[in-house]
């Protein structure tokens, strides 16, 4: 398969790089990495280890390939749609958090996707990406339902050695990650703690109420996700993670922009179409958002 991983940063150049064993892979990144890549190839670490010569290059648009996996941080999804309509490209597949799908849908006319991803990657100088723990990818039709396209994609990620689930239920998938995200980072971020930290604090209850709030918003949008599955979502990610720092706790710490619009922000705006407020999201979009203009950050 020709894939294109648009955006090749820390997971998209993991997940490009143990395609390229078996497949065409070309990342667009940005330089040096994008240099070193093409002159040297590049080295997995960590969890995963190989050494991987995909093509690379800035050049955003004018490819051609079978798929395109949208990697970049979502508040640059629009940029990267713009980018791939002038593509030509054969599905779109996106691996970011938050609700980035529909932003890739609305731009393109090609067949895009749902994806999630729990593999942990760290681009730790260019060409060389470091696996923080071995993950699944699980993907399948953005509406949900048996789809050959995904069927096909989940075979070529598995041809790679990646660990794949091609799931026929993405909606509610999609909905329980972003509770699971809208609790648990938004509330690590401000209060600076590991995830662990949320079996025991007052925050627990916050990460709770922002999950559960996720959760009657995605029933607004037809899709099951029950209050106490959502709040059991976020307890067992809580375990299983618990010494982890959330991927917002580390946008803050290094004092770059977060993923907070396609988390929590989405949450508001979503509820705010069906007429519902969702007072917990809404403050930890607006503290976070507040700290992003203090810092500076746009
Ligand atoms: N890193 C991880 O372990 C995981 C990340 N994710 C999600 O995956 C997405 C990507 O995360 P990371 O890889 O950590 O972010 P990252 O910031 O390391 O990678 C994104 C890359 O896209 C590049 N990029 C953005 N616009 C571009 C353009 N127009 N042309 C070329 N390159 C461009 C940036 O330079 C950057 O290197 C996020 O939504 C994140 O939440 C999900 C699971 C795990
Ligand atoms: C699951 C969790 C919360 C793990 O830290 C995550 O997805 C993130 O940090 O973005």
């Amino acid at each position: 398969m020709r894939i294109l991983v648009f955006g090749a940063g820390s997971l998209g150049t993991l997940v490009g790089g143990l395609l390229a064993s078996v497949h065409d892979v070309t990342l667009v990144a940005r330089d040096p990495h994008a240099a070193r890549v093409s002159a040297a190839g590049l080295d997995i670490v960590g969890a995963e280890s190989a050494h991987a010569s995909p093509a690379a290059t800035t050049a955003e648009s004018g490819h051609s390939a079978d798929l395109a996996l949208v990697t970049v941080k979502s508040f640059d999804t629009a940029r990267a749609a713009d980018a791939l309509a002038d593509c030509d490209v054969g599905a779109v597949l996106s691996l970011q958090n938050g609700l980035t799908e529909e932003t890739l849908a609305a731009r393109l006319d090609d067949p895009v996707l749902a994806g999630t991803a729990t593999y942990g990657a760290r681009l730790v100088e260019p060409g060389r990406v470091e696996c923080t723990g071995v993950g699944r990818i699980v993907l399948g039709a953005l509406d949900g339902g048996p789809d050959p396209l995904a069927e096909r994609v989940g075979k070529a990620f598995r041809d790679a050695g990646i660990n794949t689930l091609v799931a026929t239920d993405m909606p509610r998938r999609r909905w329980e990650k972003l509770a699971v995200n809208a609790g648990i980072n938004a509330v690590t971020a401000l209060s600076r703690v590991e995830n662990g930290a949320l079996r025991s604090s007052d925050a627990n209850d916050l990460a709770h109420r922002a999950a559960r709030e996720t959760a009657r918003v995605a029933r607004l949008e037809r899709v099951s996700l029950p209050n106490r599955v959502a709040r059991e979502a976020v307890d067992r990610v809580v375990e299983k993670t618990a010494a982890n720092r959330s991927s917002m706790l580390q946008d803050v710490a290094a004092e770059k922009r977060t993923e907070v619009d396609a988390i929590n922000g989405a949450v508001v705006d979503i509820a705010a179409e069906h007429g519902f407020e969702v007072p917990t999201n809404r403050t930890l979009a607006a503290l976070l958002r507040a700290w992003e203009r203090g810092e500076g950050i746009h």
